[in-house]
C-alpha cells in the first residue's frame, strides 16, 4: 500500500501505462448514486487505479458488474452493507471518495442536508478510520463546510487524523467559474483559470476574478460572482426536484481524484488544485478549514497557497464568508463532540 511507504513514490511508482500492482485502490462510497455512477465510470479510465471498490447501501454490485466489462485494467468490485461489505470495500484503500448522502431539492440550502448527511458521513468516516486509516479521504457529500470537519473529528477521536489526507472537494466551483468566465469573455476555457477560495456554499464561495488576468466591468464582476456562488442552485432549480449537479460534479470529482493520483501514485510535482482543507490561512480569524489552491504531493497536501492580492470587493466577499464558514465548521465539530 503506497500510503505507508517511506521510499520515494517517484522511484517506486514511475508512470504506469496500465494498472499494475503499483497503482492505487480507490473506493467510491455512494457509488450507485447520481454522482457515484458517472464518477466511477470516469475513474475506471485511470491507469493509476488498480482496484476500484464501489460501495453503496443499494445496487453497488450491479454498477460494479457493469463497469467491470470496460476493457481498462483495473479490477472493479461492488459492496453493500451485508457480509461486512464496507470493511471489504475499504481495506487496503489509498483513496476514498465520499459522494454518499442526499442531494438538495428546490428551496433547500446545503445546510438543510446536515441532519441527514452528517450521520452518513460520520459513520463512513468511522469505518475509514478503522479499515484504511492512512487513506486520503475526499469529501463530496454536502454540506462540505460541515462534513469535512466531521471527518476530521472522527479521525481525531480515533487518533488517526492526518490533515494532509483530508480534502473537501470544491473543484466544481472552479470548473464552473472557468466555464462562466469563458462564456462572458468569449475565450477558451483553457484561458479562463479562476481562483475560488473559501468554502462550498453560497456566500462562502469566493471567486477572485481580479487574479485571473482578464478585465471585467463592475456589472460583469457582480453577475459572475453571483453565478459562481449560486451555480449549484441553478442546477437544483433546473432539475426541479430530481436532485442537484451530478454529471458536472462527477467530472470535477474525477479531476480532483486524478490530480491526487498523479501526485501520490505517479509522483508528479507542481500539481495544484483548490480544495477545502485544514488551513492556517484564516486561523487568526478562527477559521479552521478553508479552501485555497493547494499543491498536492506524495503525502497529500504539500503546500497551502496563500490567498494572494485581493481587491476591495473581494475583501468584502471574504469578510462575508468568514462568519458563515465558522458557523458551519463549529456545527460539524459539535455534531461529533456532543455528549
Ligand atoms: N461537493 C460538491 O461540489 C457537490 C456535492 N454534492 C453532494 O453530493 C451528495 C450526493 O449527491 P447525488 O449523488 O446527487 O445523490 P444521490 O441520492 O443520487 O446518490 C447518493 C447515493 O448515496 C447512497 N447512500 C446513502 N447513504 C449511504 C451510506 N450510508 N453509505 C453509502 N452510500 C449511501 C445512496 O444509496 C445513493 O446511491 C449530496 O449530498 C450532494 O449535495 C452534489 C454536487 C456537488
Ligand atoms: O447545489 C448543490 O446542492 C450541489 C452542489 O454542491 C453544487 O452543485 O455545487
Amino acid at each position: 500500500m503506497f500510503a505507508i511507504r517511506q521510499i520515494s513514490p517517484i522511484a517506486k511508482r514511475a508512470f504506469s501505462t496500465s494498472a499494475s500492482s503499483n497503482a492505487a485502490k480507490v473506493a467510491v462510497l455512494g457509488a450507485a448514486g447520481g454522482i457515484g455512477q458517472p464518477l466511477s465510470l470516469l475513474l475506471k479510465q485511470s491507469s493509476l487505479i488498480s482496484h476500484l471498490s464501489l460501495y453503496d447501501i443499494v445496487n453497488a454490485p450491479g454498477v460494479a458488474a457493469d463497469l467491470s466489462h470496460i476493457n481498462t485494467d483495473s479490477k472493479v468490485t461492488g459492496h453493500v452493507p451485508q457480509n461486512e461489505g464496507l470493511k471489504a470495500a475499504l481495506t487496503g484503500c489509498d483513496i476514498v471518495v465520499i459522494p454518499a448522502g442526499v442531494p438538495r431539492k428546490p428551496g433547500m440550502t446545503r445546510d438543510d442536508l446536515f441532519n441527514t448527511n452528517a450521520s452518513i458521513v460520520r459513520d463512513l468516516a468511522t469505518a475509514c478510520a478503522e479499515h484504511c486509516p492512512k487513506a486520503h479521504v475526499l469529501v463530496i457529500a454536502n454540506p462540505v463546510n460541515s462534513t469535512v470537519p466531521i471527518v476530521a473529528e472522527v479521525f481525531q477521536k480515533a487518533g488517526k487524523f492526518d490533515p494532509k489526507r483530508l480534502f473537501g472537494v470544491t473543484t466544481l466551483d472552479v470548473v464552473r467559474a472557468s466555464r462562466f468566465v469563458s462564456e462572458v469573455k468569449k475565450i477558451p476555457t483553457e484561458e479562463a483559470k479562476i481562483t475560488v477560495i473559501g468554502g462550498h456554499s453560497g456566500v462562502t464561495i469566493v471567486p477572485l476574478l481580479s487574479q485571473s488576468g482578464h478585465s471585467f466591468t463592475e456589472e460583469e464582476v457582480k453577475a459572475l460572482t453571483h453565478r459562481i456562488q449560486f451555480g449549484g442552485d441553478e442546477v437544483v432549480k433546473a432539475k426541479d426536484g430530481a436532485g442537484s449537479a451530478t454529471l458536472s460534479m462527477a467530472f470535477a470529482g474525477a479531476r480532483f481524484t486524478n490530480s491526487l493520483l498523479e501526485a501520490t501514485v505517479a509522483g508528479k510535482k507542481g500539481i495544484v488544485e483548490p480544495t477545502f482543507v485544514k488551513s492556517d490561512v484564516f486561523a487568526k480569524e478562527g477559521v479552521e478549514f478553508f479552501a485555497t489552491n493547494v499543491e498536492l504531493g506524495a503525502q497529500g497536501v504539500e503546500k497551502i497557497h496563500p490567498v494572494g492580492n485581493v481587491n476591495e470587493y473581494e475583501q468584502g466577499l471574504i469578510n462575508a464568508a468568514i462568519p458563515e464558514l465558522k458557523g458551519n465548521i463549529t456545527k460539524g465539530k459539535a455534531f461529533i463532540n456532543k455528549a
